[in-house]
Formats: C-alpha cells, sequence, structure tokens
C-alpha cells in the first residue's frame, strides 16, 4: 500500500490538471478494513484429496473446483470427465455457480489440476550479460534514489528506535502467511547471492511526466520470475499513522495491531520502491498487471516478493496491484 505525497497531474476530458490534494486514511482506519489476504501455500496442494474416492494420489488427474478449490479425480466425478477442461471447472456442489461474463482468455485456462498449481515455482532472475546494460539499469536507479535522498539497501533494515528485527515474526500474522516453500527458498537465496555479486535484475528507472519516477523492464522477464524483494526500514505501523510517505508497504498485520509492521522506503530502499500500480477504479487497467507482491514467510520472518506474473518484454513497465491487502489505496487518479 504506497503513498503519495507528490503533486501529479490527470486528464480530464482531454485537459491536463493537477490533481486534487490527497487525503490518506490514518493506519487504525486501515487496520480495521484490512482484509486478510490468504495464500495457499503449496502444503495446501499436498493435501487435496479427492472428495469421492479419498485419495489425494494421481494429482495429475485431481480437479480443484474454481469455486470451492476442493479436489475431484477425473473419473471419480459423475459423469466422468475426459479431459482437463478448458476454463473454469465447478464441482458438482458448486455446479450452480456461473460466472457472468467468461471472456475468451480465461476460457484458455488450464490451471484446475492440483499438478499444475504444486508445480509453480519461482525463478531466479536474469541479469544482462551487456555490461553497458548494466551499467545504464545502475545508473538509472542511483539517480532516481539520489534525487530522493535515498540510500541504496536490497535488504530489509532495522534501525535503532524503529521496530527491532525481533519484531519481524511470521507467526504473529493475523491469518496464515505462505511459507516459501524450499524450491522457491533456493531461488531467492540465488537471487540475492547474484546482486551481492552486483547482478541486478534486468530493469530501468525512468521518470514520466505522470507517474514520476518507474520502472521498464530492461530486457525480458519470464512469468514466476523473482524479480526483487521490497526493501526499506521496518517500523511499526503504530508509529506511522502521521506519515503520508508513497512508499510504505504493510509487512505484517498482526493479531495485536501494536505488532503490526511496514516497510518505510522513505531513507534507504532498492528498485521496487519505484514500480507503478494500476487504477483500480477503471477494470481495464487489470490487464496492465504483470507483477504480483507476495508476502511470504521466509524462514520465520515476514518478506515481501515481487514476482511476474506473465511473460514481461523488454520496454514494457512494471505494474502492481497497490491494493492488494488494504484495497483503499487512492488509485482513482492514476494513469
Ligand atoms: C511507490 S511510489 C512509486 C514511485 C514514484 N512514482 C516516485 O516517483 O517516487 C507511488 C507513487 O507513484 C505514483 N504512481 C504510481 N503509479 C502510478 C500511476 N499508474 N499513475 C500515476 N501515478 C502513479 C503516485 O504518485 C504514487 O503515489
Amino acid at each position: 500500500m504506497p503513498m503519495d505525497t507528490k503533486s501529479q497531474i490527470c486528464t480530464v476530458d482531454g485537459v491536463q490538471e493537477p490533481l486534487p490534494p490527497k487525503r490518506f486514511r490514518s493506519m487504525r482506519e486501515i487496520m480495521k478494513v484490512a482484509e486478510q489476504v490468504v495464500i495457499r501455500d503449496d502444503d495446501y496442494y499436498n493435501q487435496v484429496m479427492c472428495v469421492e474416492c479419498g485419495s489425494g494420489d494421481r494429482d495429475e488427474q485431481l480437479l480443484l473446483c474454481d469455486k470451492c478449490d476442493r479436489g475431484y479425480h477425473m473419473v471419480c466425478v459423475k459423469p466422468i470427465v475426459v479431459r482437463v477442461p478448458m476454463g473454469h471447472w465447478y464441482c458438482p456442489n458448486c455446479a450452480d455457480y456461473r460466472p457472468r461474463v467468461q471472456s475468451m482468455q480465461r476460457k484458455r485456462r488450464t490451471s484446475t489440476l492440483v499438478y499444475r498449481k504444486k508445480n509453480r515455482r519461482l525463478l531466479p532472475y536474469n541479469p544482462s550479460k551487456d555490461i553497458d546494460q548494466r551499467l545504464q539499469q545502475m545508473t538509472s536507479l542511483a539517480s532516481a534514489l539520489t534525487s530522493l535522498n535515498l540510500a541504496f539497501s536490497n535488504d530489509l533494515t532495522y534501525p535503532p528506535g524503529m521496530a527491532p528485527e525481533s519484531a519481524n515474526r511470521a507467526d504473529l500474522e493475523n491469518g496464515k502467511m505462505q511459507v516459501l516453500s524450499k524450491r522457491d527458498m533456493e531461488t531467492y537465496k540465488q537471487c540475492r547471492a547474484m546482486a551481492k555479486r552486483g547482478e541486478y535484475p534486468p530493469l530501468l528507472v525512468v521518470f514520466d511526466h505522470y507517474q514520476g519516477y518507474t520502472v521498464e523492464a530492461n530486457g525480458a522477464i519470464k512469468d514466476m520470475t523473482l524479480i526483487a524483494e521490497y526493501t526499506g526500514d521496518v517500523d511499526y505501523i503504530k508509529n506511522r499513522e502521521k506519515d503520508d510517505s508513497d512508499s510504505m508497504m504493510t509487512l505484517l498485520l498482526a493479531t495485536d495491531q501494536d505488532k503490526s509492521l511496514v516497510i518505510c522506503p522513505d531513507k534507504r530502499g532498492n528498485i521496487s520502491r519505484f514500480i507503478s500500480g494500476i487504477n483500480n477504479h477503471k477494470p481495464e487497467c487489470r490487464k496492465k498487471i504483470n507483477v504480483k507482491c507476495l508476502r511470504f514467510n521466509v524462514e520465520g520472518a515476514c518478506r515481501i516478493l515481487l514476482v511476474a506474473t506473465r511473460d514481461i518484454k523488454k520496454g514494457e513497465r512494471l505494474y502492481y496491484d497497490y491494493n492488494g491487502y488494504e484495497h483503499k489505496y487512492p488509485t482513482q487518479f492514476f494513469v
């Protein structure tokens, strides 16, 4: 939930106008309505059993209902399902449920099998091979950070006077936080090792008249690529109630609100804080999304990873939904 203080421009009936000043909700207000987004972890799909026969075997034939997410072997449903359905599939109990509009794109989706969901894994980013290109990427980030008086940090930081590192405990989350699987942990560590060697994702920070700094792919990025980690100083949400920084990101929504945490990249951070958000008030803007911002339990601590949700071409701008958790970020004037 990044928040902005900078002035922006919007286009109303073809005329460019400065945006009205934004009004921010207090952290307490946000916490009251915060939706607990629970992401199913690998374990969930490992445990799915066929409702009919009770077995979790043959997961390549175990269909997942697109409404209730329960499993059914293709041969256990009556009438049997002979082919993996194109598009949505609803189990006999949910058969009455039909979304009103199904776009052609949706119809092509065939990801209802348990094994497909289990086999999704993060890919490490692919740094640019060309040294000049890498230099250009680093320079673009350095100048954006410098212009905002920010230091570079590719990790979560715990300065004195803010939340201590011991406060970042994923088990405090109100609800379940997805545990980073062992395989994804390898990818995560590989990306961190690359960054330590100075090999960063193929991204360029560019300045846009409407959006300020924003991020573009400087090379092809594959679907499911771990693009970056959202970094910055970690603080208690309660300390930031009056902070209207545009880049704060919820890290932990604890049962005890006083223990909830945010990442504040207002003194240090990395490229993640420059990635643009979509306008949530325009459904067609969802098509722009090519990155997901996911919270994970990584060795007991919460971390936020930005992951490509589809193949991204060189030159494409990166977008994710700032309202992934709270649904209240004011994006109505976003372009
Ligand atoms: C997390 S910051 C992103 C970096 C920011 N553009 C900068 O220059 O520092 C979020 C702010 O970027 C701007 N922004 C992000 N996405 C936008 C969009 N789609 N349209 C307009 N402004 C956008 C808004 O000012 C927003 O408050």
